[in-house]
């Protein structure tokens, strides 16, 4: 088995018989960049793709729809095989592999049903049935009075619809989403988001979901992975991936710290700054292993240190208590209802408070302050 396939991303471990759905197991070397990755779908379910920058989450979608070239591995769909490196006799339209980008990308000297006719017209139908398609699909994204506009003379809003109409006009047996909503405003993209929900559900088919927005993910996918460098480190339900992150860049969108260290017992993890972090629940942690702890930045409470008291409530014998934790302010900035506090002591860790308490605090940088967090707001892990 490749090392690729070993981490593939287990849509049996949510219910789904993956040999039904999407499964793609890929090896793609470009410009010195090396993706190896499988992810499996199952036939009515979404996968979020989560990852930073150039960790590549487009060349992944991009390689299954078999728009670059595939070193190592193979698509398939329903069990069909639909692209990679074994399925280059397979023609393009003919993978019915449906793929969104930020970008229309729309024919620009066709009129909308021009556009969205295409693939009916790629897959035989003839030019009245194509055309008598397309403008159900026109009307089904709300579009219906636009057919002959030209893409020039529509809004981004309005493209991206479009767009949504032709992909899915083409009958695709899987529909990849390259981060859709990303170029339009507010309003459009959650005309769109709601739009991609219903027909995908219709179609019952399954949909791959490339995403810088926690919220897209939550909304559309049960399952999320997370690539990182070319590889998926992390993989399982929204809730679980969001809600006890593996990584700093999923801990930094999810809006929780991270804190990595030892377990110095079932439920307790010292990182490597100092932090004692201790859960209400033992969670299986083997004492003196790598494990990590999560809480909210908004779930600490926050009072000025006692002049002349043990740092933090720091035990006699210096070590710190669990749970306690001092430091000097380093960073102040405005959240949406408070502010955000960087302490110099430990600086991968953010502590928020409201307004009220801020003021009533008196923050300033090289203030002193005490943090205490409840057990029950600490949730911690095995790492690896
Ligand atoms: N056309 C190309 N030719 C050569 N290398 C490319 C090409 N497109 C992307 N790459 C490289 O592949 C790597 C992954 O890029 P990719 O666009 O897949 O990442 P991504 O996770 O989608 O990033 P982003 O979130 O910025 O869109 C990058 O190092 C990038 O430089």
């Amino acid at each position: 088995m490749s090392a690729a396939a070993e981490r593939r991303t287990d849509a049996s471990a949510a219910g789904a018989a993956p040999d039904a759905g999407l499964v793609a197991e890929l090896e793609v070397e470009r410009g010195g960049f090396r993706l190896d990755a499988a992810v499996a779908v199952g036939p009515d379910e979404v996968l979020a793709v989560l990852g930073p920058n150039g960790s590549g989450k487009s060349t992944l979608l991009a390689a299954i729809a078999g728009h670059v070239p595939v070193d190592r591995g193979e698509v398939r769909v329903g069990g069909r095989l639909l692209g990679g490196a074994g399925a280059g006799e397979v023609p393009l339209a003919a993978r019915r592999i449906g793929l969104l980008g930020q970008q229309a990308l729309l024919f620009p000297h066709l009129s909308a049903l021009e556009n969205v006719a295409f693939g009916p017209r790629a897959q035989g139908a003839g030019r009245r049935d194509a055309r008598a398609e397309a403008a159900g699909w026109l009307e089904r994204v709300g579009l219906a009075g636009f057919e002959r506009r030209r893409p020039a003379e529509l809004s981004g809003g309005q493209q991206q619809r479009v767009a949504l109409a032709r992909t899915l006009a083409a009958r695709p047996a899987a529909l990849l989403l390259d981060e859709p909503f990303a170029a339009l405003d507010v309003e459009a993209a959650a005309g769109m988001r709601r739009l991609v929900r219903e027909h995908r559900a219709a179609l019952g088919i399954p949909m791959l979901l490339v995403t810088h927005d926690p919220l897209d993910a939550l909304v559309l996918a049960g399952r999320a992975a997370i690539l990182q460098a070319g590889r998926i480190v992390d993989e399982g339900p929204i809730a679980r991936v969001l809600g006890h992150p593996r990584t700093p860049f999923i801990a930094a969108l999810a809006g929780v710290d991270l804190v990595e260290g030892v377990a110095l017992d079932a439920a307790t993890v010292r990182s490597d700054g100092g932090l004692v972090l201790r859960a209400a629940e033992p969670a299986g942690l083997v004492t003196g292993a790598p494990a990590s702890a999560v809480f909210a930045p908004g779930s600490v409470h926050v009072r000025a240190a006692d002049a002349g008291a043990p740092a933090g409530g720091a035990a006699a014998a210096g070590e710190p208590s669990a749970n306690h934790w001092s430091g000097t302010v380093a960073s102040l900035e405005p959240t949406g209802g408070g502010v955000r506090i960087v302490t110099a002591e430990q600086p991968g860790v953010a502590v928020d408070v409201p307004t009220a308490a801020a003021v009533a605090l008196d923050l300033e940088a090289g203030a002193a302050l005490a943090f205490r967090i409840e057990p029950a707001d600490v949730s911690v892990r095995p790492l690896g």
